[in-house]
């Protein structure tokens, strides 16, 4: 019994025992967790927050996307704020973890992107704003200064030119910075110079580029029209170095962000780069500016620097399970005022999916091609001619980013070199290069060639334009060659070694003003030189020619090619482009880089890449200072602009007359005689009107047809030249070639200035030093007060020296054999029309005997027969004149 009441008592002790463990337990479980009725609340508190996150960030910027289901796209306008993560204040409520952004600061990561949960939260970021955000609308530049591979899922993007491969060194993040604050320059408030503590200013000298957006030297040229006298005011376009990007801005999104996401910082970061992130960061957001800096502050870099948080930012901290969210600038998370931050724990996202995140990149790279091309508009400038050639010629080929890009012709810089593949868009790249030179510089300080196969590869009609048939290569070719011996000459005699100071003296020394200090530089163009040069092995000297000598002439070559490569030699040392340091690499155009460099590789349409450094290089995903990724215009997209701008530039005054530069203009006489079928026409019969004395042509004979010639003759000459750019002054002494002169005077005066004589003007015209065509009907019929001898043979002698031609009809040849003879022997270009034998061969030498038309040229000696052209049916006939007329009579009719 006993023994019973001992178990008894000890089961009730130990009832009694675990009794008050469980009280003990019960108490300190209430003591832990919260009261039914606060866990219920937390749930609540949790939900409501989830659904005011639903309209906080909406679609893209705060779905779920590790479920891979496509969210719905977010409504248009900034992203306001973006999702980190869920926040999860209890282990089965939570709610998404959102943080604001655009318009108000940015976010920082304490660990840098080699820590995967960082790497994976800013690539949740980052897709999480491209994909809800307009293509273009959000420019991205990224660093991953360890090179860890962070954004190589977006590479995509980088080929579309929409997120340029991450810098890795600082050399890239300093281009970056430098971006950054032209961006701030031109929307946000004024940003001083960061200096490093000691007041050091920051070591900008590995920074790519000068700011493009910086103006250039204003024109020093005395004939620069002022603002108001605006003729040549574009007043739709805008200068791309001056006011370019703000008004584009302005014009296309004014809600347009820049977003930098720095994974890490390169090793060789100073400080002062942290600090101009730091006044970046300051300014940024009302500027549109947001910083996605992950391993801020940088403590191994940060030497010298206090480990501040960056300004205007939400901060998050990572810790071993969860990260903890700072509070935002200018505003609290936490309810109490002295707690700081998110008060819970938060899961930060994880990586995308990976096919999700393509197919958005897809998306964008397509959508922003079509959305970033600049206009043509964007590359020309506010003030047609504007600019002063003394230096260089510069032009705005397209633009980087929102940076514009500048290739200049310069006597350091002296050609291009342009490559692509068919279809590369090299004829495109080229016209708007055209139209931005044409545009800035008048044709006082530039002449254009162009060589095409086609004639039509620039679409090009500026004043400054000298020829455009391929044809013509040889000749142009050519006469570079004399006008380059010319101006060494000239050099020569200056004592100069660089264009920009021949031209320079030849402005202000004695000479200024003449003719021959009227020097523009030359830039000739040849699409295409590859099959020209192979077909055309001769020509390779000249071109070699004036490749050397550019840098104290003035003449440069801008040259395309599908196969820049197809002939090895010409790149080999001492070959053609050994010193040309101007490479311009079109999809597919990688060959006129070197071949180590890979930055051309799958370049999308309308992209080039503008190497200065003649194509040296290296990988793809570098950034070089002396390269850049140049989006251009499509001016086949741009017709209106183009023509509006041609047609500007061809009323545009001051006109400019012959220059030595210009090709002679040649009279064309009429078809060969053939009696052979050739598969193309023949060349007709042609007088070339070059400096020389006696380049001027008499057309002899009193057939019907030969008044109608001096007409189709002196078309042929204004056809010659631009419009706006040649002088005729038009005068008839017998009055059955008046309505020849009418015809004539009406068809020039549609291209360009025509004054018609009356004998008195004539007389007073055979002293013209300017340029001009002399055009004269009935010469014969001149009289020795109208034709003073000496007066008439100083304009035959010296007139081509100064532009001046006579081109004259002669009703017989009783004049130039008779008192006329020796003046007249001055003129080298003859046409006679069924002249009698015996008067062909006074006045080309004995044994000539030609029925027909016949062209001798004095200085070759060579006489060539030809059919004349007309510009009017047989018809019409003129009484012929009487070969003994006296000229008094002549004069009287
Ligand atoms: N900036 C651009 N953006 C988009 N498309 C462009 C751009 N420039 C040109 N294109 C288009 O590319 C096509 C080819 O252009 P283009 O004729 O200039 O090429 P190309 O290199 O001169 O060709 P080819 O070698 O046959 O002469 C045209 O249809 C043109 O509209």
């Amino acid at each position: 019994m006993a023994d019973d009441e001992t178990d008894v008592s000890r089961a009730a002790a130990l009832h009694r025992q675990a009794a008050a463990v469980l009280a003990a337990a019960d108490a300190g479980l209430h003591a832990l967790t919260p009261a039914p009725a606060d866990l219920r609340a937390q749930r609540g508190l949790a939900e409501r927050l989830a659904s005011a996150a639903a309209m906080l960030v909406p679609g893209w910027l705060g779905a779920n996307l590790a479920t891979g289901q496509v969210p719905p796209d977010s409504p248009p306008g900034r992203p306001a704020f973006v999702r980190v993560g869920t926040a999860r204040p209890l282990p089965e409520a939570g709610f998404p973890a959102v943080v604001p952004l655009a318009g108000t600061g940015h976010l920082t990561v304490d660990a840098d992107g080699r820590d995967p949960r960082t790497a994976a939260l800013l690539r949740a970021v980052l897709l999480r704003l491209l994909a809800s955000t307009e293509p273009g609308a959000l420019l991205v530049r990224a660093v991953d200064g360890a090179d860890a591979a962070v954004f190589a899922p977006f590479a995509a993007l980088a080929e579309a030119g929409l997120m340029p491969p991450p810098a890795t060194d600082p050399v890239g993040l300093r281009a970056i910075l430098a971006e950054a604050e032209q961006w701030l320059r031109l929307r946000g408030p004024r940003l001083p110079e960061p200096r490093t503590p000691a007041g050091r200013k920051p070591d900008t000298s590995t920074e790519p580029d000068p700011d493009p957006a910086a103006p250039l030297p204003q024109s020093t040229d005395p004939r620069k029209l002022p603002q108001s006298a605006d003729p040549r005011k574009l007043p739709q376009s805008t200068d791309s170095r001056k006011h370019e990007p703000r008004k584009r801005e302005q014009r296309r999104d004014d809600n347009r962000l820049l977003l930098i996401v720095v994974s890490s910082f390169p090793a060789g970061a100073e400080p002062v780069d942290l600090l101009r992130f730091r006044e970046l960061a300051a300014r940024g957001p009302e500027a549109g500016l947001h910083l996605l800096v992950a391993g801020w502050p940088p403590p191994a870099l940060a030497t010298g620097l206090p480990a501040q948080p960056l300004p205007l930012s939400t901060p998050i901290t990572l810790r071993e399970a969860y990260a903890i969210v700072g509070d935002p600038p200018g505003a609290s998370f936490a309810a109490q005022p002295n707690d700081v931050g998110l008060n819970s724990p938060v899961l930060l996202d994880g990586d995308p999916p990976a096919e999700m995140l393509a197919a958005v990149c897809r998306r964008l790279a397509s959508g922003f091609l079509a959305f970033e091309r600049p206009s043509l508009r964007e590359v020309l400038p506010a003030e047609l001619w504007a600019e002063d050639g003394t230096d260089g010629l510069v032009t705005v080929v397209g633009r980087d980013g929102e940076r514009t890009v500048t290739v200049q012709l310069t006597d350091l810089a002296p050609h291009w070199l342009i490559g692509g593949r068919k279809g590369a868009g090299k004829s495109a790249f080229l016209t708007a290069a055209l139209a931005g030179l044409t545009a800035r510089y008048s044709p006082d300080e530039m002449t254009l060639f162009v060589i095409t196969e086609s004639g039509d590869g620039t679409g090009n009609n500026a004043p400054h334009l000298r020829s455009v048939d391929g044809g013509d290569a040889e000749r142009i070719l050519h006469h570079l060659t004399g006008e380059l011996d010319r101006r060494t000459a000239l050099a020569a005699r200056h004592g100069t070694t660089r264009f920009t100071d021949l031209r320079t003296a030849l402005r202000t020394g004695p000479q200024a003003g003449a003719r021959e200090s009227t020097t523009p530089r030359i830039v000739c163009v040849i699409d295409e030189f590859v099959p020209l040069l192979e077909a055309r092995p001769e020509l390779l000297a000249p071109l070699i020619a004036i490749s050397r000598g550019a840098r104290s002439c003035g003449i440069h070559l801008v040259l395309t090619s599908r196969s820049p490569r197809a002939i090895p030699a010409l790149h080999e040392r001492d070959g053609l482009f050994a010193q040309w340091t101007v490479r311009i690499a079109l999809p597919g155009g990688g060959d006129v880089l070197e071949p180590t460099n890979e930055s051309a590789q799958s370049l999308p349409a309308g992209t080039a890449v503008v190497n200065t450094a003649g194509g040296l290089g290296g990988p793809r995903n570098a950034t070089r200072g002396h390269e850049r990724l140049v989006r251009f215009p499509n001016p086949d997209a741009d017709h209106r602009a183009l023509s509006e701008l041609h047609s500007r530039l061809n009323a545009t005054p001051p006109r400019p007359r012959g220059t030595p530069a210009e090709l002679p203009a040649e009279v064309l006489l009429g078809r060969p005689v053939s009696t052979r079928a050739t598969a193309t026409p023949p060349p007709p019969v042609a007088f070339p009107l070059d400096a020389a004395p006696g380049r001027h042509l008499a057309i002899i004979g009193a057939a019907p047809e030969a008044p109608d010639l001096l007409h189709a003759a002196t078309r042929s000459v204004s056809a010659h030249h631009a419009p706006g750019t040649a002088r005729f002054l038009v005068c008839t002494l017998v009055p059955d070639a008046d309505r020849h002169a009418a015809a004539l005077t009406a068809a020039l005066t549609r291209r360009h200035e025509v004054e018609h004589l009356d004998p008195a003007g004539l007389t007073k015209a055979l002293e013209l030093e300017e340029p001009a065509y002399l055009v004269v009907f009935g010469l014969d019929a001149g009289d020795r007060v109208t034709l003073p001898p000496d007066r008439l043979t100083r304009l035959l002698r010296t007139g081509p020296a100064n532009g001046v031609h006579l081109l004259s009809w002669w009703r017989g040849a009783h004049r130039l054999t008779g008192d006329l003879s020796t003046t007249a022997a001055e003129i080298a270009g003859l046409a006679l029309l069924d002249l009698p034998a015996d008067e062909v061969g006074q006045l080309i030498g004995g044994g000539a005997e030609h029925a027909g038309a016949l062209l001798h040229d004095r200085r070759s000696g060579i006489s060539t027969p030809f059919i004349p052209f007309r510009t009017e049916p047989k018809q019409h006939i003129l009484p012929a004149p009487r070969s003994t007329a006296r000229p008094a009579e002549a004069r009287e009719t």
